[in-house]
């Protein structure tokens, strides 16, 4: 036998594989926690001086990924060799360099307009509608708030037009230049252009026409409940704004994007004597506050046998908006590189919407805790659209009768069909209404980035992307002076989206096999169906999403999707199941109202030229000049 000293060759090179990568794993996450809490402290606090340290911080992680990557590349035509795949796969992903690849002048400007497109975005303020003195209206959470409450036809319009006018309208030279840089980046890592970088995480080369696939099976269900909803408009809003047959204008529809049309389920709900299901009434009588939001959240979390929350994520996280300073109030999650350190930053309101967002982004936390021990190459979703599933997942469970009466939210569940119809149609104003917005987002990305969609088209290839796939229009004609994409948060903020449109469709997946493991569905039994299912403090439910949790980015994602579901396919046949009732009713609901499927227009959504216009006109101009205009009623 040959002594235990003496290994074969290749035992020799995995060994000395092993240690190289542990010694960039250790390194890297250092590097990890000084960027991130750089970029931590400007995100919670935008000052002239956090700027300056996180683009400084920005730089020298760069550097330190550019050595970790000539290290790798040593290892070229070595590394292919090794026979464990696990140090295979680390090797790969480490083989990417990502931005850091660009010149550094070019690096620093990409990182600068990145800060700068969202220091823009998350501190436009606008003009009150009624009081066009008050021009203080943020966001988060003034205009959410107006979005979500106002049924006046013309404060909508305003506070819609004036959001773009100080964000989009304000970025779109920046843009420019980014996109330029982006691709510029994506080519030194050996991408045609960034959109494709973006894809790279996917891994699969099928994936672009996998989702059209998804959108055309879900598209008819979409049709269906745009059209129940705009016949629910034009009675509120009357023929004239709302038509029979044409798009829906966009600011009616409760949320700034018209991405999820919950908050105008009060105009929706099909059977009026039943109870609501919006229990934001009973959590602000019940004295909820964030704090109490996020302990309910951690508690389904350690019901299902997974994670608590670490003491530093309750030290550190900002739950609530502090007042007095800028800062960016879009909710997010947070992953120190450092096995500790966990945080959430979110300008949390006692709402039902964002107890679901408190969810989603716990749902982040509790991902980032179940990987925390892997290689930092795999501390990651198995793709991205994993990451973004997990809490919306838990929330799919919290959002049932059965749920928020176990947790005091509702005092009594009506068990009949037409409370199950006003209960999936709350679920859909979020779930199906979402689709055709978390696929476009990235179509028209991909585009600009292919240089498909060309500068001077890009405001219209972007209404033309929402008329067709969301049926809506913009209140007011837009032009190419606007760039309403810039109005969305992950456009200047840079962050993909079609994870979200991804996470839409496997978050059923997942709740579907959940379901199963905790005995809440049973598909021959008519009494446990999909939407009923609530999995809370099943442990078998929970130990089997921790397990494929676990995994991070280790494994290819259908693998990790197997290991869940026992399939390797995303499947927009589930989420189809959950809402098969509503479809149903819809159809039938449409057909006796005589209502138009679809959408059609002989307007023009967006002009080409660059209609350039006035401030005064466009803005809610403060009365001190003696004219208040675009004002309303002073
Ligand atoms: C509210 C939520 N904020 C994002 C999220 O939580 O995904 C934030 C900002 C961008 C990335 N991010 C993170 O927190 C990441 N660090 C998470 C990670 O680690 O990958 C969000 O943007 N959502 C939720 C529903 C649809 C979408 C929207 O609101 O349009
Ligand atoms: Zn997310």
């Amino acid at each position: 036998h040959t002594p235990d000293h003496v290994r074969t060759e290749s035992e020799q090179l995995e060994e000395d594989a092993r240690n190289f990568l542990h010694e960039l794993d250790v390194k890297g996450s250092e590097e990890c926690t000084v960027a991130t809490m750089t970029s931590w402290n400007y995100a919670s606090d935008i000052t002239e001086k956090h700027k300056k340290e996180k683009a400084a911080a920005e730089l020298k992680y760069a550097e330190w990924e550019k050595e970790a990557w000539e290290r790798v590349r040593k290892w070229n035509g070595k590394w292919e060799t090794l026979s464990d795949p696990y140090l295979k796969r680390q090797f790969k992903f480490m083989s990417i360099l990502g931005t850091a690849a660009l010149p550094k002048h070019d690096l620093e400007k990409y990182n600068n307009l990145v800060t700068e497109m969202s220091t823009v975005y998350s501190t436009a303020k606008i003009c009150d509608y009624k009081n066009p003195r008050s021009c203080k209206l943020e966001l988060e959470p003034d205009l959410t708030k107006i979005l979500r409450t106002s049924r006046d036809y013309d404060e909508l319009e305003h506070v819609w037009k004036m959001w773009r006018y100080n964000t989009g309208r304000r970025i779109r030279d920046h843009y420019k230049l980014f996109v330029r840089l982006a691709n510029k980046a994506a080519k030194l890592n050996g991408f045609d252009n960034m959109g494709d970088m973006w894809l790279y995480p996917y891994e699969s080369d099928t994936f672009r026409d996998d989702l059209a696939e998804l959108w055309q099976q879900l598209n008819p269900l979409y049709q269906q409940l745009h059209a129940y909803v705009r016949r629910k408009l034009r009675q509120k809003y009357g023929e004239h704004y709302v038509t029979r047959r044409g798009p829906i204008p966009a600011h009616l529809l409760g949320n700034m994007w018209a991405q999820n049309w919950g908050h105008i389920y009060d105009l929706a709900i099909p059977f009026p004597h039943k109870a609501s299901l919006d229990v934001t009434p009973q959590m602000v009588s019940k004295g909820y506050t964030p704090r109490r939001m996020f302990e309910l959240s951690e508690e389904f979390f350690v019901s299902l046998n997974l994670t608590r929350m670490p003491p530093e994520f309750w030290q550190h996280s900002i739950i609530e908006k502090p007042q007095g300073r800028d800062l960016v109030c879009h909710a997010s999650a947070w992953d120190f590189c450092n096995a500790k350190d966990f945080r959430i930053k979110q300008c949390t309101e006692v709402t039902m919407n964002d107890l679901i967002t408190v969810h989603h982004e716990m749902g982040h936390v509790e991902y980032f805790l179940q990987y925390q021990n892997l290689p930092k190459a795999f501390r990651d979703g198995a793709n991205p659209g994993f990451h973004e599933a997990v809490g919306d997942v838990l929330a799919l469970s919290v959002s049932t009768p059965k749920h928020l009466l176990k947790i005091g939210l509702l005092n009594e569940v009506q068990d009949d069909p037409e409370a199950d119809i006003n209960f999936l149609l709350s679920m859909a104003l979020s779930k199906i209404t979402f689709l055709p917005f978390g696929y476009l987002i990235d179509l028209w990305r991909w585009d600009v980035f292919s240089g498909k969609t060309l500068e001077n088209d890009w405001n219209c290839a972007w209404w033309d992307l929402r008329y067709k796939l969301q049926g809506i229009k913009p209140p007011v004609q837009r032009s190419e002076y606007d760039f309403d994409p810039g109005a969305k948060y992950h456009i200047p903020g840079n962050t993909p989206y079609i994870r979200y449109f991804v996470s839409f469709v496997v978050q059923f997946q997942f709740h579907k096999a959940l379901c199963i493991k905790a005995g809440e569905y049973d598909p021959l039994d008519p009494s446990k169906p999909l939407h009923k299912c609530d999995i809370d403090h099943s442990t078998e439910a929970g130990n089997a999403l921790g397990d494929m949790l676990q995994l991070g980015s280790s494994k290819e994602w259908p693998e990790a999707l197997e290991i869940l579901t026992g399939t390797r396919k995303m499947d927009a046949s589930v989420i189809r199941e959950y809402f098969k009732p509503l479809e149903l009713w819809l159809a039938k609901d449409n057909e006796r109202h005589g209502e138009f499927i679809g959408w059609e227009t002989d307007e023009i959504l967006c002009t080409s030229e660059v209609v350039k216009k006035t401030a005064k006109s466009e803005e809610g101009v403060a009365a001190s000049d003696g004219v208040v205009v675009g004002g309303g009623s002073a």
